[in-house]
This record gives C-alpha cells, structure tokens and sequence, in this order.
C-alpha cells in the first residue's frame, strides 16, 4: 500500500549530475513513487549560485545555505553531488547525525574517507550508498557487495575513467590532439570539476581504492593505489602499440596475491591488443571485468561519466535507500574483515613494452639482452630499426615483476650504448 507522507530529499549541488537528478526524480516521480512505496518530494537544493536560472526546480526551494538544510532534521535522504572533500564530508557527516541517509557520487571523498563515513553511517543506523561514485550508469558496487557476496573475487581490471577514455579514443581514432580532446570531453560534462583528476589518474585511482576495498572486504585508500596519468601518452605510442596490434587505454587493475595474503591496485596506461573486449570500449564508455573463484570472468560495460548517466545511479541509489527507509531497515554497511596489508608496485607482475635508442653497431643487441637476463626479465620480441649509426630497438618481455623491470631499466640506462629509454608501457589483457 502507498504511504502518503513524502519521504525527504535534500539535493547537494545542482551541477551535471545534480540537474539530473532533480529532472528525473520530477519527471519519473508516480514510478519512483509506485517503486518505492510512498512518494519522494524534493524539499531543498543547495546550490552556490542561486541566482542561476534552473529549469524545473521551484526557486523556493533553493538555498545557499547546505548546512542547514542538511540539519533541518525532517530530510530522510541527502544526495550529495557536490563533489570534494570540503564542505562534502562534513554535510555528509551532519546528515546522518541528523537523521538522514546519504546517497553520494564522491569517489574522491569515499577513497579518502570511506572508513569514516561508513563507521558514522552505521553508528546513526543510517544507509551510505555510492553506485555512482564508480564507472557512472554501471551497476558495479552493488553487484559487488551483493551479487558476489557468496564469492572470492580474485580480480577487478578495467576503464573506469569517462574523460580519459575518450581523450585516447579520439587520440587513437582521429589523431586528434590531447587539449582538443580535453576540451570537449569538458564541455560533455564528462570531466572532474579540475581535470587533472582525471588526467592525472587520481579519479581512476580513488575508483580502484573503491573497488579493491569492497570486491576484497579489506580497506584500501587512494594513498595505497599505484598512479600514472595519461598525459605523457603520445601519437608515436599509438603508432608503436598498433605495430603489436594493440591500442592503449588507462585502466584500474586490483588483484588479490595468489597467496592471498595481500592485494594491489594500480592505475596507468597499458598496451591492449585490439583483440581484447577493453579495446573497443569507445567515448566516454567504461568497462569492468571482475574474477571470482565461482563465477569466472563477469564484464561490466556502459556509460561511465555525464550528468544523465550518472544520475540514473544516483536514482537507483535513491530508491534503495527510500526502501530500506520504509522497512526501517539499512543495506549492507562496510565489509573490511579481511584486513588485507596493499602491496606496492613492485610485487606487481605483467608483461612490458620497453621502446630503446642505442648505438647501432655490433653486440648491442647481446649487451641488451643480457641485461634483461641478469635481471631474471625473459624477452618475448625484440624489434630493431636502424638510421644513421642510431637504432631504435623495442622489446617486449614475458611476465616479470615491477621490480625486476625497474631494475633492468636502471641497468640499461648505465650501458653506453643505450642512448636513452624513449618509453615504458605495461602490456595486459593477454
Ligand atoms: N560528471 C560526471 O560524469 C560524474 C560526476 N561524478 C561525481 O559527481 C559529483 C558532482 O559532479 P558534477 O555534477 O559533474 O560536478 P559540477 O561541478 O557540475 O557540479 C557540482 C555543483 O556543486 C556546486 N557546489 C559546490 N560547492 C557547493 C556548496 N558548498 N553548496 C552547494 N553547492 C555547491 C557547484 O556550484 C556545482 O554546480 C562529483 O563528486 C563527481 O566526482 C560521478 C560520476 C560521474
Ligand atoms: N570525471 C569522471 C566522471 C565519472 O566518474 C570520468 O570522466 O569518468
Ligand atoms: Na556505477
């Protein structure tokens, strides 16, 4: 039976995701209503600019005011889409102590403060949903802490960053330049509100803390995930991966070791065959792929940033958590038991794509690979094209640790006939 009473929502920024939101929790408002079981009436929006005109939303109930409203006390949901550590956390934190649930997008604050939230949410007896914090319309945190509660999840790998994603596709596809494909990637509504975030990886990487934290019921914090960003990618990379018949693209990789005893998370960009699911994934798309002991491989695939997208998550979020309101009742809080230690890079092992310029004469090829040998790194192929007394040689390795990589590299850079190491890639998805 319907309940009459409105739950409560108070709306935290009303940017690209924000302005979805509100249009759809107005357009779709007898479903939302008819699924949750009582209607939901949009009681506040906190904005900074409240002279903007915001179509579909009632002036009055605009505010600048967000602490306030968030301590109102009759808000049953918050919905905070601000984005931020500051003033995000703390309205998040004041929501709950006033009685209310928080829907969130902030992958920057969760992978920082997670902990924390959860620990405040559970201690109020309130729910903190973030479906939208990682790869935007993609279900993926629910699957995770739900569908696959009953597994072991031993791997998540894939393209969780909309902005960077299609700043390569367009790089790769149309030769486009980097800022060009920034700048509409911007203008798209796909980009972090400073887009070094996502560029720079730091997007990527608060999504993989996520992921690593719940898929391995262990804690994992931005500071413990591995990060390049993929602003030093070039066209000649492209040119180099599509010669091995790969293209390259950003991607987020959390394993659990194969003792499991210890996890990693790591962000950068890496060489794909073409071959590969993850190399079709195109625009602003994202793709997942998580392995579990019992399910085998699972890929995860849609629209990973926009404000539409995204809002769709927050939506599904919103219904959840008006639901668990009605039941008096809250969906499954943190799940950290396994306290897994996060090792660094160096435990990491994959495949490398190492481009050299040496001195073409006689026995550089020997000199080099004995390097690779003495650091128990076996080569795959090795490349080389020649001009002018200068060569330029490419070798791909077989699976090898970051460390002994890293070694290799130092000792190449000391022979004299290694003129410099133009670039080092990851390979996966082999
Ligand atoms: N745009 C996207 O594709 C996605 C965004 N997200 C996340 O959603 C959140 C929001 O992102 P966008 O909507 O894209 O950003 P945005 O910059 O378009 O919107 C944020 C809005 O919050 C407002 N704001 C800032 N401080 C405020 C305050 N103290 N009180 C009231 N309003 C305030 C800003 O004026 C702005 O309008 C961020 O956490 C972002 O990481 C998550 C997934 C995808
Ligand atoms: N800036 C982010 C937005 C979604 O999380 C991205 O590009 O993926
Ligand atoms: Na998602």
């Amino acid at each position: 039976m319907m309940r009459t009473r409105p739950l409560k929502v108070a709306l935290l920024g009303c940017g690209v995701v924000g302005s979805e939101v509100a249009r759809i929790m107005t357009t779709h408002a007898d479903d939302l209503a008819a699924r949750i079981g009582a209607p939901v009436e949009l009681a506040g929006v906190a904005v900074r600019r409240p002279s903007k005109v915001r179509e579909g939303i009632d002036p009055a109930l605009v505010t600048t005011d967000a602490t306030a409203l968030v301590k109102r006390g009759d808000i049953d949901v918050v919905v905070e889409v601000i984005g931020g550590i500051e003033p995000a956390r703390s309205l998040i934190t004041a929501a709950f102590e006033h009685g209310a649930s928080v829907v969130s997008a902030n992958k920057a604050l969760l992978a920082q403060d997670g902990a924390a939230l959860h620990a405040a949410a559970e201690q109020q007896g309130k729910d903190l949903y973030y479906e939208a914090a990682v790869a935007g319309a993609i279900p993926l945190i629910r699957p995770l802490r739900e569908s696959l509660a009953g597994d072991k999840v031993n791997r998540v790998l894939g393209i969780v960053n909309g902005t960077t994603n299609f700043i390569l596709d367009k790089m790769d596809s149309t030769g486009a330049g980097y800022q060009e494909a920034l700048d509409e990637a911007t203008a798209l509504g796909y980009a972090e509100a400073d887009p070094t975030a996502d560029v720079e990886g730091f997007d990527a990487a608060a999504k993989a803390a996520i992921l690593a934290g719940i898929a391995f019921h262990t804690r994992v914090r931005l500071d413990d995930v591995y990060r390049e960003g993929m602003t030093e990618v070039t066209a000649s990379d492209f040119a180099s991966a599509r010669n091995m018949g790969c293209t390259i693209k950003l991607l987020a990789i959390c394993e659990r070791a194969e003792d499991g005893g210890s996890v990693t998370a790591r962000v950068h960009p890496a060489m794909i065959p073409l071959s590969h699911p993850l190399a079709s994934v195109r625009g602003a798309y994202n793709a997942v792929f998580v392995e579990s002991d019992a399910s085998g491989q699972l890929m995860f695939y849609g629209p990973g940033a926009g404000g539409a997208p995204t809002a769709s998550a927050v939506l599904g979020d919103l219904v959840a958590v008006c639901r668990n309101r009605l039941n008096s009742t809250t969906g499954p809080g943190e799940s950290a038991y396994a306290a897994l230690p996060v090792s660094g890079m160096g435990q990491v092992v994959t495949r490398y794509h190492i481009s050299l310029d040496v001195a073409d004469k006689p026995g550089v090829l020997a000199q080099v690979a004995t390097v690779f040998a003495e650091h128990g790194v076996s080569i795959d192929t090795v490349r080389q094209q020649g001009k002018d007394g200068e060569a330029s040689l490419v070798v791909v390795t077989h699976r090898a640790s970051d460390a002994a990589l890293t070694g290799t590299v130092e000792a190449l850079r000391k022979l004299d006939t290694v003129r410099g190491v133009a670039s080092i890639m990851r390979v996966e998805g082999e």
